[in-house]
């Protein structure tokens, strides 16, 4: 099996698309949050993205117990795994020879998952010329880094061939740009027949317009977070047709309702838990066939 090809160093740094762009670079290369940090560390897998799945009572044991803090932070770091693991389930058959892309890879955790169950090269984009630092030393201390790759670069405009892509995602990163722009880049990479996934947190069509609370998560991490309809529009009008539509709230509610329970605690948790619980925001999982 052929490695990576060197074509652009994974060192080079383009210069910011716009102003914003250069914040949003900025703001990851400082961000160093004990939440993720100390959650990657437990295996190595470094995420920042959110957790799925129930919790498991058996393994956190006692909260009088000394050890509790640490089994809690293995526990949602487990459930951030879980997440990914099901962002993989929907990205259909992928084979060894196959190029998978990760849009917003940030420190790479699931790319290497990713490589770790289908065997095939993974390409990273990140604005963090940090992260992608970070995402390039793990693959290489996994012994990874012919598959696994992070480089700086802008998700609106991939250094990927016009249908190179078996399958490309984005996992909690598609707040950062226009809808229709990103949609249109994914379709690009894309061989036909090949599947888009992304999990996001959209603001609800249901509920009205963005609730205070959503405005507060944009604020926090200086995104803009869309609606569900938006995303439903955005592929549909570059040939990106939904397969599977997951509502992914009522199962990302216990990570929030734990994760508030700990020391890592960041300020945002009340937000996204009255936001989930109020009905004006979603965690969604959309995957869809580019046809
Ligand atoms: C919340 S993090 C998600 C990281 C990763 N997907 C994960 O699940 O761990 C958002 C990521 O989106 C990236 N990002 C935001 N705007 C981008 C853009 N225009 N091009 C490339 N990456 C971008 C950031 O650099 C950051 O790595
Ligand atoms: C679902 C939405 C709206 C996500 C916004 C994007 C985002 C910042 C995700 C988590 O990153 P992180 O893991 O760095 O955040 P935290 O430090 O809060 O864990
Ligand atoms: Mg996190």
């Amino acid at each position: 099996m052929s490695s990576i090809e060197l074509t652009t160093p994974a060192t080079f740094i383009p210069a910011p698309a716009t102003p914003y762009q250069g914040d949003i670079a900025r703001y990851w290369n400082e961000e160093a949050r004990p939440v993720n940090l100390r959650l990657g560390d437990v295996d190595g897998l470094y995420h920042h993205h959110y957790g799925i799945g129930d919790i498991d009572h058996d393994a956190l044991g006692d909260p009088a117990d000394s050890a509790y803090e640490k089994k809690l932070i293995a526990e949602l770091h487990r459930l951030e795994s879980a997440q990914t693991d099901v962002l993989l389930d929907n990205l259909g058959t992928i084979g060894r020879d196959d190029l998978l892309v990760d849009a917003g890879c940030g420190r790479g955790g699931s790319m290497v998952m990713a490589h770790q169950r289908f065997g095939c090269k993974v390409e990273g984009v990140t604005l963090s010329a940090k992260q992608a630092d970070f995402g390039n030393n793990r693959a290489a201390e996994l012994g990874i880094a012919d598959f696994v790759r992070s480089r700086v670069c802008n998700m609106l405009d991939m250094p990927f061939e016009t249908g190179q892509a078996a399958a490309s995602w984005n996992n909690e990163s598609s707040m950062y740009v226009d809808l229709h722009d990103l949609m249109a880049e994914h379709s690009r990479i894309l061989a036909v027949g090949g599947r888009y996934v992304t999990i996001t947190g959209c603001w609800n069509p249901r509920y009205g317009q963005p609730s205070k609370w959503v405005s507060q998560i944009n604020a926090h991490f200086e995104c803009n977070i869309h609606s569900r309809r938006e995303y439903m529009r955005a592929m549909a009008d570059n040939r990106l047709v939904p397969q599977a539509v997951i509502d992914l709230t009522p199962a990302t509610l216990p990570y929030w309702e734990l994760r508030a329970t700990s020391s890592l605690v960041t300020g945002i948790e009340e937000a996204f838990i009255n936001s989930y619980r109020d009905g004006s925001f979603q965690y969604v999982l959309i995957a869809a066939d580019r046809v």
